[in-house]
């Protein structure tokens, strides 16, 4: 795959679009298949980069793997390779997506030893893994750390043991790689300031299904009843929410009138509500939300009339993940609003190509940006830009085909990441977009 898109902005986009399968949520459901030597079977997988590099992982690893198509896989656990997850190779693999560390907590539940090599994933700032490996520690687990290699060995000689642990932050995939160490503990585990994202509700409702005892899900609390083993299921990956708020950002940024069909609406949060700040119409039509063409969306101040602030906070807050996406849409709307990254220090770094695109915005401190918004009293022109990061990949793309002329696009793996065909996808819809 080639890894330029070159887009001709201005096009008005018409039509319908199915949103994929969560990345997110995928990471953990198929690092799950390692608890379990009987077949899980999973549907409605991403056929993205990272996914499809943590499923060629586990097959490394020994997993049998049968992809009866894109979209749906069969996993058997019944023959792991322990020496292969210590070889330089699977460092190296490993090292190319975050998900990959989540392949620890089950890997030390179920054989007693994880490594976990300097995970990959966006560099939008620092991402620690203390959450991870404190909490295996309060489940028994020792842990050794090679600084040269940056790579963590964990060890339970006598087995994993249930313990109450308060997490120093609801760390996503910490707590799904504590939730699945946990399963298999002996005892009772209580997980607080656990995260509760919906991606971590899928996975405890998959665990449970394979005959885990997890309870207080969807809250900060989760309690955990260890049991010896586990068996298989079969599991449905959720509508991605984050591609469903991009979607929703392109279509007010670039005018047009598009339905997303099968949103998964009642596990969207606050995501609708933060566009509609924004001044974009939505319409939640049973399972679908109808963007309306508008021609032009006025940001809401708050009650007292100050400039509205939007930043990121663990679910049910609004996520990191769509901060980018809300940021470009700002800048062809009427107002102001403030773009606070709280999480990531590194993540709003892109608006200067934006600036470079004609965009009024004040980078104030790498977590702050203040968005003056255009107004559409003129448009955005066509650049040469690369791409950073996922979010901020998506949120150029989405500027470029709102803007004048021809806009090109480096370094798209960062976008094919995470979003399936998008140039296909968008192109249905009536995007000019190619991959050269
Ligand atoms: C593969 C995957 O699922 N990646 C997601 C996951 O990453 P990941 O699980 O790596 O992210 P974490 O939840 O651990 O934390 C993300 C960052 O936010 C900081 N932090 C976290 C919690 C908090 O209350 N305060 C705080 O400042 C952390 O220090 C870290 O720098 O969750 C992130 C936060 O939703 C998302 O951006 C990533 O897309
Ligand atoms: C930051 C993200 O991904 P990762 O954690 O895989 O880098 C993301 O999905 O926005």
């Amino acid at each position: 795959m080639s890894s330029v898109f070159e887009v001709r902005g201005g096009n008005r986009l018409k039509g319908d679009i199915i949103p994929q399968g969560a990345k997110n949520e995928a990471l953990q459901i198929i690092s799950a298949v390692l608890l379990t030597p009987e077949k899980v079977v999973i549907s409605n997988i991403p056929d993205i980069l990272d996914v499809n590099l943590l499923i060629e992982l586990l097959g490394d690893a020994g997993v049998k793997i049968n992809r009866k198509d894109r979209a749906t896989c069969e996993f058997q656990a019944d023959n792991i390779d322990s020496a292969y997850l210590e070889s330089a190779e699977f460092k190296k693999k490993s090292g190319r997506l975050r998900g990959s560390v989540m392949m620890a907590g089950p890997l030390l539940a179920r054989f007693g030893k994880a490594y976990i090599p300097k995970p990959g994933g966006d560099k939008i700032g620092r991402r620690r893994l203390d959450t991870h490996v404190i909490g295996f520690e309060k489940l028994g687990a020792a842990f050794a750390y090679d600084n040269d290699d940056n790579y963590f060995r964990l060890e339970s000689n006598g087995g994993l043991k249930g313990a109450f642990m308060l997490l120093d932050e609801p760390s996503v995939t910490g707590t799904a790689n504590i939730v699945m160490a946990a399963v298999l503990a002996q005892g009772t585990t209580t997980i607080y300031n656990a995260a509760c994202e919906p991606y971590l509700q899928q996975l405890c409702k998959m665990l449970n299904s394979m005959g885990a005892k997890i309870s207080g899900v969807g809250s900060n609390m989760l309690i955990i009843e260890g049991v010896s083993s586990l068996k298989g299921c079969s599991h449905a990956m959720l509508p991605d929410m984050i591609e469903i708020g991009s979607f929703i950002g392109l279509a007010a940024m670039t005018q047009s009138e598009i339905t997303i069909r099968n949103a998964g609406v009642q596990h969207l949060g606050v995501i609708p509500d933060k566009f509609r700040q924004l001044g974009i119409q939505l319409e939640i039509r049973g399972d679908d939300i109808y963007i309306p063409q508008q021609d032009s969306y006025e940001i809401q101040t708050f009650i007292d009339g100050s400039i509205l602030t939007i930043y990121d906070h663990p679910w049910p807050g609004f996520t990191p993940d769509l901060l980018s996406i809300v940021l470009v849409v700002a800048t062809q709307a009427k107002g102001s609003v403030l773009i606070h990254q709280k999480m990531f220090e590194s993540r709003l770094f892109f608006v200067d190509k934006l600036i470079d695109m004609g965009a009024q915005i004040i980078l104030c401190d790498p977590h702050r940006a203040a968005v003056i918004g255009l107004g559409r009293q003129h448009k955005l022109r066509g650049i040469t830009m690369s791409s950073p990061d996922i979010r901020a990949g998506v949120a150029l793309l989405i500027a470029a085909l709102s803007a004048e002329g021809k806009s090109t696009i480096h370094n798209i793996d960062q976008i094919d990441r995470g979003y399936q065909y998008i140039d296909q996808r968008l192109r249905n819809l009536g995007a000019d977009i190619k991959r050269v």
